[in-house]
């Protein structure tokens, strides 16, 4: 068996040229466009890089965005202000905070003052609960993007077990809640989890989203799954020890060009949405 490789990056890439069509479509009708507002706080190097390329994403698709860079030493009080005057931009059609911020700032708190129709990061607690109960929302970026890209691939769920490592606010917690939506059998399994060796070859699915590098070793993973590593590490690992799985596996997702990429085109689908929303009257 040789496992199917499932191309973020080349999904991605095809749903960037429908966006720029979207974009400027908008542009003829309404005369506005939409505009993506970065924040990030702080100087940690992999933070900048991903927001440039978030950045980067939008003049792809003729979007705009607004930068927001704020000093390390920012407080709670003076980034939920930011959040504050962007919610009350009418220019702004969404908001992304990049996480992780620094340490003092109450992150939760910061996440959940913006404001939910400007949420196309996903990462309110209303966003969440939205999403987990079926209603309308936009998703979480990582794990809407992995639904996604599971579907451009047709990659059937229902009856399915999934097994997602890792509970995280942004990643998985909601990638639980989206695989249970379409009726998967669902296990979350996290640094307490007893026998996770065991857990994890009951997979028919398997989510890595643990942030360890190559954490989940192939041999846990039963031949015939469907994997999909949600982990970007130096030295392009994920979480997951994919190498020997493109032998056994059903599918997977490769590191990098996977799963990555379709966490940015995601952020952007959903500002494109919000934007759309706002701007077609
Ligand atoms: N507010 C958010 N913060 C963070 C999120 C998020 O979705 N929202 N996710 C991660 C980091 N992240 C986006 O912010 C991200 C990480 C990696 C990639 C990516 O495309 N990686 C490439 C390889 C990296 C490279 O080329 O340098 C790949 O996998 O192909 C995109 C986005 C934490 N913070």
């Amino acid at each position: 068996m040789s496992a199917l490789i499932l191309d973020g990056k080349a999904i991605a890439k095809q749903t960037e040229a429908e966006l720029s069509e979207r974009v400027e479509r908008l542009k003829q009708s309404s005369g506005g466009t939409p505009i993506l507002a970065t924040i990030l706080v702080g100087g940690d190097p992999a933070s900048a890089t991903y927001v440039s390329m978030k950045q980067n994403a939008c003049r792809r698709v003729g979007m705009e965005s607004i930068a927001v860079k704020l000093p390390e030493e920012t407080t709670t009080e003076q980034l939920l202000s930011a959040i504050e005057e962007l919610n009350g931009n009418p220019d702004c059609h969404g908001i992304l905070l990049q996480h992780p911020v620094p340490e003092q700032i109450d992150e939760r708190a910061c996440f959940d003052a913006i404001a939910l129709e400007k949420d196309v990061d996903g990462v309110t607690c209303l966003g969440f609960g939205r999403m987990a109960m079926g209603e309308e929302a936009y998703g979480s970026a990582t794990p809407q993007g992995i639904m996604r890209l599971l579907q451009a691939y047709d990659i059937e769920l229902e009856g399915k077990h999934a097994v997602v490592v890792g509970r995280s606010p942004i990643l998985g917690k909601p990638m639980a809640m989206m695989l249970l939506n379409e009726n998967a059998t669902v296990t979350i399994c996290h640094s307490r989890t007893r026998n996770l060796p065991d857990i994890v070859r009951q997979a028919d699915i398997v989510v890595g989203a643990v942030g360890k590098p190559e954490f989940i070793r192939a041999e846990w993973i039963k031949a015939g799954a469907v994997v999909v590593d949600a982990g970007y590490h130096p030295g392009g690992v994920g979480d997951i020890e994919l190498g020997p799985l493109e032998a056994t596996a059903t599918a997977l997702t490769p590191v990098p060009g996977g799963v990555g990429p379709m966490t940015i085109n995601t952020l952007i689908l959903q500002t494109v949405l919000a934007g759309e929303k706002k701007l077609k009257r």
